[in-house]
Order: structure tokens, then sequence, then C-alpha cells
């Protein structure tokens, strides 16, 4: 019964609030009780047709609203069905309707059904509400029973009604006040349900009202939309007009722009015509001046020329005249060589000669002594024979003061046999050149594999080699032929790898001699990493103890010819461009800083705070070679893995002085182990290794333009001493007043052929060099 009863309250939900006040079922059905009497679809259809989108929900309130209206018309019957049966009949012909035939009193009860079939109407909750009120209220018995009974008891009761005509009457009566209230209740009703109906139409006049503003509303904004739409169509076209304007002003400015740069190229035309005209009449003009020029300058270079050609036809004429005096003048040189050579082995010959005779004067001064001693006895014998005895001890006398004479005459001898000795060795050095080229080949060594060694010749090995022969590496043509270029280089000496140290050292051992006399002496070795250079200078038979050796050995035979010498030394190295002191303390290396002075009058070159040894004995090179071997800068590179990064100079400086003679010289003999002189490229160094490369680099391109620049042999002229460290350190053992000698080391290896024949082109160029001759520092002591 409820789920019949809200689909009904949603349809009158529609109903707009105004009107729906009035049309509350609840409220109308409270006056009339007779829903069902409204004409179907007239009401109802009206709200659905206003508002047709109103929550469903919205009418629960309502349904609720008619409650107490629903009980009030309920209660009616119920107060008469206390009384009599009759009552009770009335009240179920209402309530089932479809059982109506059964009584014959309801159906001449036409106007009574009518809130019957109200009531059972299923659309209204009213009637729903009414029969579920009367089955709530009315037990069934109260009904049903009486029904079901009702022929009986109407026999029982016909029976005494036709002896109680009194109280039919009063049925009767009650009947009517019944049918009247009734008539009476539905008057109410439809009063009611007129009153609805005016004020629906009420709220259809205000609606209609409502409608006839909406559609006054509706036309002003037409017109006003109408009105907008004119405008906007106007301000269309304004804007056309705008845009077309804007498009003939382009068009003109863009026609006056075209006129312009027309105007503008014009000008600009005749303007380059007019100064290409200019331009080609300049140009005439230069041609002709420069033609008149060249012509006038080619008459002068032709003059020049034929001048020139007979001064060269003259010089060339001068220089073989010279050449001849030159080729004079080393024939004689060389003559003059060999008769000093020979004048040097009669004087060799005469020394030994007057070797002999003093050591003859010696055991005849012996003889003498003896021979004296002698007489003295016979004088003593004799003593009586005074006259025979004095005659005989003048003449023993006479013997001895000859040969003391004799000797000293001897000694004098050999002092100028020594000056002249010097004289002729340094003519000797000269000639052979103050600044000469060694080459050297070092042997394979035990790891390295007879196939890894690069084919070397030496084509004059026979007598005192002098050239290397070397296959260069292998080269492809453009046509694809490989070929190997020979190159041969010649030095003032080549020795080969099975050449031990000692021989090498009898080459030099001259120059040793030449800082003994005075000399400043450079000897420096000069190689790629791994070359031989170390075991050269400083291995236990290298040259540096070798040359102390002779040093001492020489010194030691000059006492007699009264030469007293003293020997210092001192052991540096140059690395990274600075000096270190490899004779001092080894955690001051790198940090301590040490200063080169020059003392330009005297030639002399000192370094500060350096250590200085006085050498001596020959036995300390051994423990000052160790002490700076361990001190050196030594660091691992691709190239080898013992290589030393720095150039080392061991200083001898040797001061003699001759007590008889009064001479006295000051030589320097520097011999310097140079560091590896491989190419960047090759070392394959980085960081800390490549700066010292760089420097090493630089450094030994210092040396070779120190040694060009004194090959140019100018006087006075510049020589770029302070460019490095190391040649500024031998600025007086380089060039003219000293004596050089290279040593360009070779490694045998094929590996190591591109930076050997780099090598060799170097020493090349220094062996090309000509040094100034030497000046001896030697001075004779005012006696
Ligand atoms: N004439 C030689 N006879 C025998 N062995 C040699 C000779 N020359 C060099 N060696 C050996 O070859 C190796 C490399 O020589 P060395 O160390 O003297 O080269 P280096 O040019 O001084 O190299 P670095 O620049 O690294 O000092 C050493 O083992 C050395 O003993």
């Amino acid at each position: 019964m409820e789920d019949e009863n809200m689909p009904r309250a949603s349809t009158r939900s529609r109903i707009p609030q105004a009107g729906l006040r009035e049309l509350n079922p609840a409220t109308t059905n409270s006056r009339s009780g007779m829903s069902g009497i409204l004409p179907p679809g007239s009401i109802a259809n009206k709200a659905t047709s206003v508002s047709p989108t109103r929550p469903k929900t919205a009418n629960a309130p309502e349904a609720k609203r008619s409650a107490p209206v629903t009980r009030s018309v309920v209660g009616a019957p119920k107060a008469h069905t206390r009384g009599n049966s009759y009552a009770s009949t009335m009240s179920r012909t209402g309530s089932t309707a479809s059982r109506s035939t059964n009584g014959t009193f309801s159906n001449t009860m036409g106007y009574g059904s009518r809130p019957a079939s109200a009531m059972s109407r299923p659309q209204t909750s009213f009637g729903t509400r009414k029969l579920h009120g009367a089955s709530m209220q009315r037990p069934a018995t109260s009904l049903d029973h009486h029904a079901e009974d009702n022929a009986a008891s109407v026999l029982g009761k016909r029976k005494d009604a036709e002896w109680d005509q009194e109280l039919k009457e009063k049925n009767m009566e009650e009947i009517m006040a019944r049918v009247f209230s009734r008539v009476n209740q539905s008057g109410q009703e439809s009063q009611g349900l007129k009153e609805a109906v005016e004020v629906y139409k009420a709220r259809i006049n205000e609606l209609e009202i409502s409608r006839d503003g909406l559609s006054e509303i509706n036309m002003t904004l037409r017109v006003e939309m109408e009105s907008l739409k004119n405008q906007l169509s106007a301000a269309e076209n304004t804007l056309k007009e705008a845009m077309r304007d804007q498009e003939i002003a382009m068009d003109d400015l863009d026609r006056r722009q075209r006129i312009e740069m027309e105007s503008i190229r014009q000008a600009g035309k005749k303007e380059v015509e007019a100064l290409s005209t200019r331009h080609q009449d300049e140009i005439r003009n230069l041609k002709r001046k420069f033609e008149s020029e060249i012509a006038d300058e080619k008459a002068a270079r032709v003059r020049e020329l034929g001048q020139l050609t007979s001064q060269s036809a003259l010089d060339i004429q001068k220089s073989e005249i010279e050449l001849d005096n030159k080729t004079r003048e080393i024939n004689a040189a060389q003559s003059q060589i060999q008769a000093m050579k020979a004048e040097l082995d009669r004087e060799r010959k005469s020394t030994y000669d007057l070797r002999h005779n003093l050591d003859t004067v010696s055991s005849n001064s012996v003889t003498l002594e003896s021979t004296i001693r002698a007489l003295k006895a016979r004088i003593e014998f004799l003593e009586g024979g005074r006259e025979e005895q004095s005659q005989a001890f003048e003449h023993c006398n006479q013997q001895m003061m000859d040969a003391l004479a004799e000797t000293e005459a001897t000694k004098e001898k050999l002092r100028k046999e020594e000056t002249l000795r010097r004289k002729l060795h340094n003519q000797v050095q000269e000639l052979k050149g103050n600044i000469r080229v060694f080459c050297r080949v070092r042997p394979s060594l035990n790891s390295e594999p007879p196939s890894a060694i690069a084919p070397m010749q030496y084509p004059d090995e026979e007598g005192e080699a002098k050239e290397i022969n070397i296959l260069g590496p292998e080269e492809k043509s453009s046509l694809g032929s490989v070929s190997r270029k020979n190159n041969t280089f010649a030095f003032d000496r080549v020795f080969g790898p099975s050449t031990q140290n000692s021989e090498v050292f009898d080459e030099i051992s001259q120059l040793v001699q030449s800082a003994l006399d005075g000399y400043n002496v450079c000897i420096f070795c000069y190689g790629q990493t791994g070359s031989g250079k170390t075991h050269t200078m400083s291995s236990q038979d290298g040259m540096i103890p070798l040359a102390v050796h002779q040093i001492y050995e020489t010194a030691l035979s000059l006492e007699e010819k009264g030469w007293r010498y003293s020997m210092a030394g001192n052991f540096v190295e140059v690395y990274n461009e600075n000096l270190n002191d490899l004779l001092g303390n080894p955690d001051e290396l790198d940090k301590k800083k040490h200063e080169i002075r020059h003392d330009m009058q005297r030639g002399k070159t000192t370094i500060t705070d350096i250590t200085t040894v006085q050498l001596d004995s020959p036995e300390m090179v051994e423990s000052i070679l160790k002490n700076a071997a361990a001190n050196r800068s030594v660091a691992a590179t691709k190239a080898n893995e013992r290589s030393s990064r720095s150039h080392s100079v061991f200083i001898l400086k040797l001061i003699g002085e001759n007590h008889i003679t009064g001479e006295r010289s000051e030589g320097t003999l520097n011999l310097v182990d140079l560091a590896g002189s491989e190419r960047l490229s090759h070392s394959g160094a980085t960081g800390e290794r490549l700066k010292e490369t760089q420097n090493i680099n630089r450094s030994l391109s210092s040396l070779g333009d120190v040694i060009a620049a004194l090959g140019q042999g100018k006087d006075g002229g510049h020589i770029p001493y302070r460019n490095s460290k190391l040649t500024y350190l031998l600025q007086f053992s380089l060039g003219g007043n000293s004596k050089t000698l290279m040593f360009v080391m070779v490694s045998p290896l094929q590996a190591h052929l591109s930076e050997t024949l780099t090598s060799l082109k170097f020493a090349t160029k220094v062996h090309n060099t000509h040094i100034g001759t030497a000046k001896r520092q030697a001075r004779v002591r005012d006696s």
C-alpha cells in the first residue's frame, strides 16, 4: 500500500509551491475526504506541466501532514458503528465496494457510494490511509462477523422489529441524520474544491502575468540583441575599411620605398662608375710610374749585377788564392805538426835521455860520494905526502862540483822542457779543434735479443774509426716499394760497441792534461735515455774516476818539476731548471736555492751555498760518485725503467803553482752527464714527467743554440748562455776560452733508431762548428 502512494506523491510535487499549498491533498481531502472526485488529470496534469523537475522527496512531509486529516475522516464512521448493526452494514459497504451488490440498501444509496469508490481509488493516499485506518481501528469481527451472521441476525431482529416499530423509526432517523451529515460534508468538500480551483485560477493568472512580463523582457532582449548585431556589423565594416586604408597606406609606403631605393641604386651606380673610372686612371698612372721605376730599377740592378759579377769573379779569384794560401798554410801547419811531433818525440827522447843522465848523474854522485869517502880515507892515509894529497882532494872536489852543476843544468832543462811540452800539447789540441765530437755505440745487453739490434757499420774500423753507417727506418714510396735510407755520419772518433771505457779515456786524457795545464775543459755526454751516458761518465771505470786518477798521477809527477796542485770538486745537478747540490744534504734537494755567479774579469764561476770537496786522494772520487748517485733524481718513464731526468755536472777546479818558476795555472774540468734527449712523443711522459721532459728538451736545445752561436765566431756577438741554467753554468767552459768534447751516445736498438738518427744529426751540427782559439789561464809570478 505504501509503495503505491510514493509515485502519486511525486506527481503532486510538480505543482508550484504557491499552488501546492492550496493543492495539498491532505488539506483538500481533510475538507472533502474525497480526492477522487477531482476530474482526472485536470489539476495534477497542470501542476506537472508547470514544474516537471521538482525532486520526488519533497512530497514526503506533505504525505505526513495528511495523516491527522485521514484520522478525522475515519473517526466519523467509527463513532457511528458503536450504535447498531445497520451502521455496521453501511460501514462494510464503504470499505468493500466490490461486494456492494450483496445488500440492496447499499445499491440504493447512490450518493453514499461515491465516497466509497473514492476511498477505494488506488491513486490517492487518502483512500489508502482510510482503508488502512479502517482495518487497524475496526476489529475484523465487528464488521465481518456481522456481515456473515447478517441473515440470521436480521431474521432475529426482524422478528423483534415487527414488534418494535418505534425502534425502526429511530434507526431510520439515525440513518437520515447520517445521510444529511454526509451531504453536508460533501457540500463542504465541494466548497473546498471550488476554493482550490479559485486558487489555481489565481495562480494561473499570476503565471500568465509573469509569462507576459517574460515575453516583454524577451522582446526587449531581442530588440537589444538586434541593435547589438547592428553595432557589431557596423564595427566590422569600420574595421574592414580601416584595414583597407591600412593596405592602401602600406602599398603607398612600399611604392615610395621602391622609388627611393631605385634612386639610391642609380646614385650608387653612378658613384661606383665614377670611382672605377678614377681608379682605372690612377691604376694606369701608377702602372706607368711603376713601369718606369721598374725599368730604372732593372737598369740599376743590371748595372749592379755586372758590378757584382765582376766583383764576385774577383772574389772567387781572391778566394781561390786564399784557398791556395790556406791549403799551403794547412800543409805548412801539418808539416809543422809533423815537425812538432818529431820535436816532441825528440824532446821526449831528450827527456828520457836527460832522465837517464840524471839517473847516471845521481848514480855518479853516489859513486862520487863513495869516491869522496874513499878519497877522504886516502887523504888520511896519505897525510904524509901533503901536496900530493891536496891535489887529489881538489880534483875530487872539482869532480863533485861538476856533477852537481850538471844535475842542476839537467833539472833546468827538464823544467824548460815541461813548459815547451805544455805549449806543444796545447798547439796539438788546438789543431785538433776546440770542439770535438766523439760517437760511442753501446753494446747490446743480455736482455736485448739480436733481432732487436739495428744494423750499423764502421767503414774505417781498421784505423782510427771516424765514420758510422746506419740504415734508416723503412720508408714506403708512393708506388708502394719499401726502401731504407743509408745514413753516414763522420765525427772526430767513432767507438764501436766493443770499445772499453779505458780506450775511450786514452782519447780524452789529453784534454784532462789541458785542464791541468790551466785550460777550461768541458766533456759532456749527449744521447737518449739508456744509450750509455752514465756508464761512460760515472761507472767505476768511467771518465770521471779515470780523469781524477790521471790528474793525481800527473800532479804527482809534476811535483819534481816544481808544481804543486790543489784540487777542489763540486757535483751539481740541474733539475727542472733548478740547481741542486749532489754532495749536500739530500733533504735540501729542490728546496735550497743556489745561484750561479760569474766573475767576468777573471772568467771564474762560483755557485752559492755549494759543498766543495778537497780531493786529497783518488779514492775520494768513489765516495763522491756514490753520494751523488744516491742523491740524483731518478724517475721512471715509459722509455727506460731507470732514467736520469736531470743533467749532472762534475766540476773539478785544478789550481797549480810552480814554486821554482813562479808559474800558476787555474783550469776547470767539467764532466757533464746530460739527461735523456728523447722527444716528448716517444717518452710518453705526462704530468710531472712531462714538465721534466720539457725542461730537459729546452736546456738541450739551448746548448745547441749556444754552440751554434759560438760557431758563427763573431767577436762580441751575443751567445745565449742565459737561456738555460746548464749553459749559464758552463758559460766559461763553452766557447773561446775552453776546450769542449761532446760524446754522442748511441743505442744499438732498432726501436731507438729514429732517436739515434736525431741525436747523430744534432752531433753533426756540433761537429761542423768551429770555436775560436782557447786561452790558457796562466800567470807568471813577478820575481
Ligand atoms: N759500453 C757499455 N758496455 C756495457 N754496458 C753498457 C755500456 N753502455 C751502457 N751500458 C749499459 O746500458 C744500460 C743503460 O746505460 P746508462 O744507464 O748508462 O744509459 P743512460 O744514457 O745514462 O740513461 P739515462 O739517461 O737514463 O741515465 C746500463 O745497464 C748500462 O750498464
